[in-house]
């Protein structure tokens, strides 16, 4: 071995010793990885993310993936000769619609489950339909009635609970039923956000389309790595966030405000960017923590 192979692999070995720490920390512990924007479309990054996800797994950890796919079933409803309509980042959701965004989301499911399988690791792929889940109530955005759009009020676990309990990994798309017995379409933040809560994950990681959190949207260098409730919400009333990242912030500021210890909104874009986040010393995106938290997290974390 020449003096730079050698030099490479001490590197790799390095590596390895840095993730110890949190492999110990997290060991058995339920993490919920919500998975949606580009790092679903380009399928690179697709089997990159579910690498990701499987090492998880198989280090010991309990991930769970709720996933999106918004942009596909925009795709789906355009061939269908119709125009995708959304009200403050919801999709209006009329019968047709629902039905489209039940079908790509069982594709994109069961095409999770097939690339996670692929990896030799046991997944079943459900929607918030099944074991009764995801149970709703008719969401309306500012008074307007949007259609089949649900608002989640409880989340039975006894499903997930069962799949994690016989070792296998759950992929939830975000679909529920209502009082009516009808399936309503779920925006997947909110779905993650709270199935995280009710199964009371040490961990939520939201993969986006974007570095993380701007202090100022239109300055790339005020990107926040770390964020407490308090702080979120001071930047939420300053009116710098805007789009999308609106809901995505006060769910993260809801998760950790009921228990999950860990809430991060990570760059989907980058390659293998949940196990950067997860086992290296930096960290990458923005992290929103608990009060409690910012103070004890990294404490036992000794490298
Ligand atoms: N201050 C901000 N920091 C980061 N993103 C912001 C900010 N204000 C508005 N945004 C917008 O929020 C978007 C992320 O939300 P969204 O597109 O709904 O993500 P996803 O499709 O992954 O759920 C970003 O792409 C960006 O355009
Ligand atoms: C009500 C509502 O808007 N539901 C979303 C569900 C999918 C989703 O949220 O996908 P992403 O996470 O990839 O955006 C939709 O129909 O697009």
């Amino acid at each position: 071995m020449t003096t730079i192979d050698m030099k490479e692999e001490l590197y790799k070995a390095q590596i390895l010793v840095e993730a110890l720490p949190y492999i110990q920390k997290f060991n058995r512990k339920i993490i919920v990885v919500k998975y949606g924007g580009s790092a679903m479309v380009d399928e690179d990054l697709k089997r990159k993310v579910i690498q990701d996800v499987a090492l998880l797994k198989l280090v010991g950890f309990k991930p769970i993936i709720v996933h999106g796919g918004g942009k596909e079933i925009s795709s789906w409803v355009k061939k269908s000769g119709m125009e995708p309509k959304f009200i403050n980042g919801l999709r209006v959701t009329d019968e047709p619609t629902m039905e489209i965004a039940e079908m790509v989301l069982n594709k994109v499911n069961k095409s999770l489950v097939s690339l996670l399988e692929e990896l030799g690791i046991k997944a079943c792929g459900i929607s918030g339909k099944d074991g009764g889940m995801l149970r709703v109530d008719k969401k309306l955005s500012g008074g307007e009635d949007i259609g089949f759009v649900g608002d989640i009020k409880s989340v039975d676990t006894t499903l997930i609970h069962s799949l994690l309990k016989d070792d296998f990994l759950p992929v939830i798309c975000p679909i529920g039923f209502g009082d009516d017995h009808h399936a309503y379409n779920i925006n997947a933040d909110d779905a993650a956000c709270a199935i995280a809560r009710a199964v009371g994950a040490e961990k939520l990681a939201f993969l986006t389309d974007i570095e993380g959190v701007y202090r100022d949207f239109n300055d790339k260098d005020s990107l926040i790595s770390e964020l407490s409730t308090t702080e979120a919400k001071d930047l939420l009333a300053s009116g710098t966030i805007g789009g999308g990242m609106l809901p995505k912030l006060n769910n993260c500021i809801d998760a950790v405000e009921n228990g999950v210890s860990r809430v991060h909104i990570l760059d989907g874009r980058i390659p293998h960017c949940l196990l950067l986040e997860i086992f290296t010393n930096k960290g990458i995106g923005t992290a929103i923590l608990s009060e409690e938290a910012e103070k004890f997290y990294n404490a036992d974390i000794v490298c």
